[in-house]
This record gives structure tokens, C-alpha cells and sequence, in this order.
């Protein structure tokens, strides 16, 4: 049978461009669906407009700090309008960038809204395309909880389209994508209340860097609201009350609400009922090699249960290449994944944390911790204190994990992902020489 294409991807993020690009290199015939703008969530809707974000609102500590340095006072204000539009003009360059380099590769790009008409035929905003291979790289979006009054409450993605900046913004949420925000928001000048359902942010990180990064959120001005559930929002004149349960205050009465209470992939209308594509608790369900239940049918990325991270759906997405097309089988590992919360305060981490170090190994578990003040806060911000850890079988004497809330946390952990993934042990910490005077040198002079 012959088929329009070998390779047909449905959705143009990072898991499809990256699963695309590699299939037309191997010299089959591709084709990717999308109904938004090129890049996916990463480059339209999140980790890069996100970045920006992190990026603008850090320019206001560094303002504080340069008036320590001798500078003077520099005026701690944004330009809401003139930011966003910025950020626009950055992520459609990356968009082009994108749309570029599929069409260099040869990838074909068709627009429209996609579903499944057979297990070879799909309908792309009405058009019919039949294809040897299908790859499903959708994504997911964002989820509010079924409470009343939740319709008042914007996503991340309404956060980057704000025409105006919030007052006072309430963030709902304790994980990555709510304290993110809560960090930026509050470097950008916004008031915000952050509203978190367990004891403290960041539920299931290491114990001493979920403390590290509260109580540098609270220093700086978040109003982190513990042990919080919201009950109902209601509009009233000029903003939103919010009525809470279960913590120190009943109400709190803001212009924006946003809520960042997870995500879900996007397979409402993709008619995977159609062609035998398993579904296992919202996600679709694929094997080591990112195969359905359906043979000639795929997945990667976010609309799988696997973590929820760019480089993952990438990552996914070339062994899927490399697997169907390159005559390589291959899977990914997820071990060992470093992950960071690059805002204020940055926070990076990889491998086990000291409870699922202690729950694995046991008793020999040992940590070696400090936290110690940076230069640079030497003369700016004299309490702001770095942390850093690790976690070390004690037996064997290997890092299991290394952590950081402080600057420079993503980038020094990302390179410290390679060495706990490669089995480095404490000893070949202490052997290494530093860098001085810099953060990262603290790591190899733990005692
Ligand atoms: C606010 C936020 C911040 C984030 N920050 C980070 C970060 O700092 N680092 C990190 O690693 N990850 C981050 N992530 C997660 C990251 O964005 C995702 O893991 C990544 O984008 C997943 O890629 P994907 O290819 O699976 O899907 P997506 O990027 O979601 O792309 C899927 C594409 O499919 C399209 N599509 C969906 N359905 C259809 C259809 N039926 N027909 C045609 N097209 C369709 C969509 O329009 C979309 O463009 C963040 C996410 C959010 C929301
Ligand atoms: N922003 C980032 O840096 C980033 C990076 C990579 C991946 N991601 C991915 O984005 C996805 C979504 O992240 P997220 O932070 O929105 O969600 P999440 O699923 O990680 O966490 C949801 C949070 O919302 C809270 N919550 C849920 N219902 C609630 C309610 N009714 N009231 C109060 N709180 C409630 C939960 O306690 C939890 O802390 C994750 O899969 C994450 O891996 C984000």
C-alpha cells in the first residue's frame, strides 16, 4: 500500500521537531501538523517565555544590589507593555528558527488542527493525509481544579499574553511553574500571594532546599500562605476575593488569580478511540520504544506519562528516529535527570534526595551540607545565604545526589548531572581542584 508520506507527525513542539528533523535525515518523507505557532509549549507558551520572564525580573536585584555597589539608586520600575512585546518579537525569531530548519531538512509543515480518521489516515483541518508511521507529540495543557469561580483564574500560558501587569497577582499552586512565577512576579515589582496546599513549596525535592527556597521567597517578599486550599473565587470591583480553608488567613483579595495546579496531555478531539491507541490515566501509553498499542502509531513527549520536560520529549523523539528510521533501537534513560527552578531564588538539583536516599540505602546515607555566603552578597545582600548538598552512600562512597539553591544553580548542577550519572564518587570530589574564588568550588571542599 502506498502511503502520502513514511513519517506524519502531530504536533510541532520539541518531541515532533526534534523526531522529525532526524526521520527526514535518515531520507524518508516526513510531514508535521500544527495548529498553533512552531515551537510547542516550550517556545510559545513556556520554558522560553518563562526564561525571559526570570530574566526581566532579575534586572530589580541587581538594581537594589548595584545602589550597595556604589552605583546609586536606578529606578526599580518596568515597562509591562514594552517587556511583552520583547518577548513576543524573541519567541516568534525562535518560531522562524524552527519553521527554517524543518523546511532545510525537508520536513513538510501542514497547519490545522489534527485527528485520526483510521490507524494510516488522518484529517488535517479537513484534509485527508494517509501516512506509514504516525507520531503523536502533542502535548498537554493546563488544568484548573473544579472549584467555584475557577473560570476567573488565567493559566501560564494567559500569564505571557497579560496586556497589563498585576498588582497583586495570587498564585495557586507549590510546584515548579507556580514558584517560578511567584519568583518573577515578585521581581517584577507585582505584590504576590502565593497559596499552597501542602507544608511548604516544592513537595517530593530535598527536604533542606524546599526550606532554602521559602524562606529566601519569603525574605524577598512572598506572602507564601501554607496548609491552604482556595474554596471559592468570587469577582468583586477591581479584582477577585479568594476564600481559603485550613491556614492562617480566611480571604485575600487580588487583581489576578493564576492557578498553576498541573497539566494534562492534549488528546481531547485527536479520536484515538479510532484506532486502538491505549489511554492509561490521561496519558497515552507506550513502551520503552514509544510505541503504542497501535503498531504503526508513536508517542513522545508530554501526552505520555513520562516526565514532563523539554529535553525528554527530545530526547524521546530521536530514539524514536533512530529506532524506525536509522536502524539503531534505542531507549532513553531517566535516571538521573537534573532539573532546576531557574528563578529567584535559583534552585538545581539531580539524583536522589536525602529521603529517597535514606529509603533505598539506608542508614549509610551520608550528607555533606553547607551554606555559606556567596561574594557577591558579600557586599549586596550580606543574609542571602547559598546552599549546597550532597547525598553519598556511605558504603560505596558514590554521590547520589548533588543539590543547589543559589545563582548559578543551573548551570553548575547541569554539569554536575554528568558526573552522578556517571557513578563519581566523594572522593573524586574532594580530589578536584576549584575554581576561586566562584560558588561551584564549595562543592569539592564538603567535609
Ligand atoms: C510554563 C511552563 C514552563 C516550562 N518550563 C520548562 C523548563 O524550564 N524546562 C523544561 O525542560 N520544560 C519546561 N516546561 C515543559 C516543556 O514545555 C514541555 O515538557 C515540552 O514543551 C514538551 O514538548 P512536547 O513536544 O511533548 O509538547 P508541546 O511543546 O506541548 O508541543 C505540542 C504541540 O502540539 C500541538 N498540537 C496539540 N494537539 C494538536 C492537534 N490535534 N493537531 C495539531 N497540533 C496539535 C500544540 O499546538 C503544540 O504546539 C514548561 C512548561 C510550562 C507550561
Ligand atoms: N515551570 C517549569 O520550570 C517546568 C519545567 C519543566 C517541566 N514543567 C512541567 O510542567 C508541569 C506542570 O507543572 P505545575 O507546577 O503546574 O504542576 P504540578 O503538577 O507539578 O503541581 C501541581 C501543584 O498544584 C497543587 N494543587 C493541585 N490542586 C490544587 C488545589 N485545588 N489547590 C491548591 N493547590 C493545588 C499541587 O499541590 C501541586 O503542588 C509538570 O509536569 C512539570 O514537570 C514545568
Amino acid at each position: 500500500m502506498s502511503f502520502d508520506y513514511d513519517l506524519f507527525v502531530i504536533g510541532a513542539g520539541p518531541g515532533g521537531i526534534a523526531a522529525a528533523r532526524l526521520a527526514a535525515a535518515y531520507g524518508v518523507r516526513v510531514a508535521i501538523a500544527e495548529r498553533d505557532q512552531v515551537g510547542g509549549t516550550c517556545v510559545i507558551h513556556g520554558c522560553i517565555p518563562e526564561k525571559l520572564m526570570v530574566y526581566a525580573a532579575s534586572f530589580s536585584h541587581f538594581f537594589e544590589d548595584a545602589d550597595e555597589y556604589g552605583w546609586g539608586k536606578v529606578q526599580r520600575r518596568i515597562n509591562w507593555q514594552q517587556f511583552m512585546t520583547a518577548k513576543d518579537r524573541a519567541i516568534e525569531h525562535l518560531s522562524q528558527l524552527h519553521i527554517k530548519h524543518l523546511k532545510e531538512a525537508g520536513v513538510e509543515l501542514i497547519y490545522g488542527q489534527t485527528k485520526f480518521l483510521d490507524a494510516h489516515t488522518l484529517d488535517v483541518a479537513g484534509r485527508k493525509i494517509t501516512a506509514d508511521k504516525i507520531l503523536i507529540a502533542v502535548g498537554g495543557e493546563a488544568v484548573k481544579p473544579n472549584i467555584p469561580g475557577f473560570e476567573y483564574a488565567i493559566t501560564s500560558r494567559q500569564m505571557f499574553e497579560l496586556k497589563q501587569q498585576p498588582e497583586h497577582i495570587a498564585i495557586i499552586g507549590s510546584d515548579q511553574i507556580a514558584v517560578k512565577f511567584a519568583g518573577s512576579m515578585n521581581g517584577l515589582i507585582s505584590k504576590v500571594t502565593l497559596i499552597v496546599a501542602e507544608n511548604r513549596v516544592l513537595l517530593n525535592r530535598d527536604e533542606d532546599i524546599r526550606t532554602a527556597v521559602q524562606e529566601i521567597m519569603e525574605k524577598n517578599g512572598i506572602q507564601v500562605l501554607c496548609n491552604t486550599t482556595v474554596e471559592k473565587i468570587e469577582q468583586i470591583q477591581d479584582g477577585f476575593r479568594l476564600n481559603l480553608s485550613g491556614g492562617k488567613q480566611d480571604t485575600v483579595t487580588v487583581n489576578t488569580v493564576l492557578c498553576a495546579t498541573g497539566r494534562t496531555p492534549n488528546l481531547s478531539g485527536l479520536d484515538l478511540e479510532k484506532v486502538g491507541v491505549e489511554v492509561k490515566q490521561g496519558a497515552i501509553a507506550v513502551d520503552e520504544y514509544s510505541r503504542t498499542t497501535q503498531t504503526n502509531i508513536f508517542a513522545v513527549g508530554d501526552c505520555t506519562s513520562r516526565p514532563h520536560w523539554t529535553p525528554m520529549a527530545i530526547a524521546t523523539g530521536r530514539a524514536f528516529a533512530d529506532t524506525v528510521f536509522g536502524n539503531q533501537p534505542r531507549t532513553v534513560n531517566f535516571e538521573c535527570i537534573p532539573s532546576a527552578l531557574s528563578s529567584q531564588p535559583e534552585a538545581a538539583t539531580v539524583g536522589l534526595t536525602e529521603a529517597e536516599a535514606r529509603e533505598k540505602f539506608g542508614e549509610s546515607v551520608r550528607c555533606y551540607r553547607s551554606r555559606f555566603q556567596p561574594l557577591f552578597n558579600s557586599i549586596a545582600e550580606p543574609e542571602e545565604k547559598t546552599l549546597i548538598k550532597l547525598v553519598v552512600d556511605g558504603n560505596t562512597n558514590e554521590v547520589l545526589g548533588a543539590h543547589m539553591v543559589g545563582e548559578y544553580a543551573t548551570e553548575i548542577i547541569q554539569c554536575l548531572g554528568l558526573a552522578v550519572r556517571k557513578g563519581v564518587t566523594k572522593k573524586d570530589f574532594d580530589a578536584t581542584i576549584g575554581i576561586h574564588p566562584s560558588a561551584a568550588e564549595e562543592f569539592f571542599t564538603l567535609r
